[in-house]
């Protein structure tokens, strides 16, 4: 175990980030200010671009050779221009830890038919989906939530004028008894002119999901690749408010980008781009690192809040590294952990990050790094909240963005994939409806039920696609062949030979590979 363990160790490594702390005190909410602040300021990113030369260069000369602890160059990050663009299109606040009221509005559109939303999926389904999200911000609290019915979502104001009043007017009884602090549009994106209209009307700044999604992010991306990946998650919003902002004529009012602005936000695509592909070239290595070491590999995926985190801890030792939270996306970097099956055999669980669904698609490419490493597994388990009201569209949605992965690495070929439908405490006598057809596992990770056929499922699984055997071995006691095989093979038994007693009979599961590697040393 102490070879899997240093591995392990490798692969959760994190490079020591040089943050500028500065940048926590920031004010609340960055109000949007067009050119207004940076205009002047052409010598500062004179020397931004001086010193991203710099950087380049060094990243040139350093090459593959940079020390671990000069992987990712995150100082470019902190960089006060681009937050005040970033501030402008998203309306995010750095400091996350100042409480917020938040009124959140989820709009649907009447008539079924055009809802364009899977079958299971009800307005109230998306509502409690919006206050989950709210909930996972620390000190950010719900004042009201609610459904609000539409002719369709793509009006410039969004709300006709009727339902604008009867929202001033609820807003303005919010306000006698708290003071209201954002407002909530639980729509994928909004437009930058469905913003600035809602803004004007209600006098609160207002964020859609995609700017909720990213504070979330912000605020759990602790490693330097996860906060690498959520900085260009933002990049293709900011320039698609940008866009919305001058094609909707109202460049005058607010939210355009200066040509400084726009080399500000290209200059810090580049060189997330490049830092990007370090992170993807690190992943690389320690892939093939992993193929060496020959340990078989099993990606756990699923929606955000399914139990990913919790499975892996209740299959593993693992008690203290992992932490399962009841908030929506609590994990943010793919995670290595050493596990055991019944065989003895040692493997390694990988923790993902967690799915979505009306989320831009944008927004989880960057993730795509990371979530390659889960595709090219030898099994992927599916975890599953057999709890919640919309599983069955959960499902659907995780299984074809696996899909659509796939077929991102290389090829149709996906791993076999194990569904497992967690949370069954919750609903203990509850049938399983359309999942049926659908081999799968119902446990619970929380209270340990349905763990052991569960394991023996994969330990079966994970035997065949790696092609390894149960034999039984007889070797010498005591000898070189014992001590080989307890190092590369999993030892799952050991018996003293009732017709020899100089020999041991030693059930082991080993590999075609190492089995030809065992004869060659020893017969
Ligand atoms: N009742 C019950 N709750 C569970 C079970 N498994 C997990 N939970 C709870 O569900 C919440 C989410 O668990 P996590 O393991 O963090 O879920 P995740 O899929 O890793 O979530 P993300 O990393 O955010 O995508 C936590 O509050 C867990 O305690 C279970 O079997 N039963
Ligand atoms: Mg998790």
């Amino acid at each position: 175990m102490a070879g899997l363990r240093n591995f392990i160790k490798l692969a959760k490594w994190r490079p020591t980030l040089s943050l500028a702390l500065a940048s926590q005190q920031r004010s609340k909410y960055t109000q949007h200010q067009g050119v207004k602040g940076i205009r002047n300021r052409k010598s500062y990113f004179e020397a931004q671009m001086q010193q991203g030369k710099r950087d380049d260069d060094n990243d040139e000369q350093n090459g593959d050779s940079r020390s671990s602890g000069e992987l990712f160059d995150m100082r470019f990050l902190d960089d006060r221009a681009y937050d005040e663009v970033a501030g402008g299109a998203m309306r995010i606040t750095r400091n996350v830890a100042t409480s917020q009221q938040v009124l959140i509005l989820q709009p649907y559109v009447k008539w079924s038919a055009k809802r364009n939303l899977p079958q299971d999926v009800k307005p109230e389904d998306q509502l409690a989906e919006a206050t989950a999200l709210i909930r996972s911000l620390p000190n950010w609290q719900v004042a009201k939530a609610l459904k609000v019915p539409l002719e369709n979502l793509k009006r410039r104001t969004l709300f006709g004028s009727g339902k604008i009043d009867e929202l001033k007017t609820l807003i303005a009884d919010l306000r006698q008894e708290m003071s209201l602090t954002c407002l909530f549009v639980s729509k994928g994106t909004l437009s930058f002119a469905q913003k600035r209209y809602l803004e004007e009307e209600f006098h609160l700044p207002v964020m859609d999901r995609y700017s909720v999604v990213i504070q979330i992010l912000r605020l759990h991306a602790t490693s330097a690749e996860a906060r690498l990946q959520v900085a260009m998650a933002e990049l293709p919003y900011i320039w698609s408010q940008a866009k919305d902002a001058s094609a909707s004529q109202i460049r005058r009012q607010g939210y355009a980008l200066s040509d400084l602005q726009k080399e500000i936000l290209k200059t810090r695509e580049r060189k997330l781009r490049a830092e990007l592909e370090q992170v993807r070239r690190h992943r690389q290595l320690l892939r093939q690192k992993r193929k060496q070491q020959n340990y078989p590999i099993i990606s756990v995926v699923g929606y955000t809040n399914a139990g990913k985190t919790s499975l892996i801890k209740a299959l593993t030792a693992e008690s203290d590294a992992l932490q399962p939270r009841n908030q929506l996306f609590a994990t943010l970097d793919v995670t290595a952990h050493a596990g055991q099956l019944p065989c003895n055999l040692q493997v390694i669980y990988m923790d993902t990050v967690g799915f979505m669904s009306d989320l831009p698609t944008g927004l989880f490419e960057c993730f795509v790094a990371t979530l390659e490493d889960a595709m090219l597994a030898d099994i992927i388990i599916h975890v599953q909240d057999i709890s919640h009201p919309c599983h069955n569209a959960q499902r659907n949605h995780v299984e074809s963005t696996l899909r659509s992965l796939a077929f991102n690495v290389g090829g149709e070929h996906q791993p076999p994939i194990i569904n497992v439908f967690n949370k069954c405490d919750l609903v203990p006598n509850a049938d399983d409806h359309a999942e049926e057809s659908t081999a799968h596992h119902r446990i619970s990770a929380r209270s340990q039920i349905g763990l052991d056929p569960l394991l023996l499922d994969i330990e079966a699984q994970i035997l065949s696609v790696t092609g390894r055997r149960k034999i039984q071995m007889r070797v010498p006691s005591g000898g070189p062949e014992m001590a080989w095989l307890y190092k590369n093979a999993a030892v799952i038994d050991t018996q003293a030979d009732l017709e020899n007693p100089q020999r041991l009979l030693m059930q082991v599961v080993i590999s075609q590979r190492t089995l030809e590697q065992f004869k060659r040393e020893f017969c």
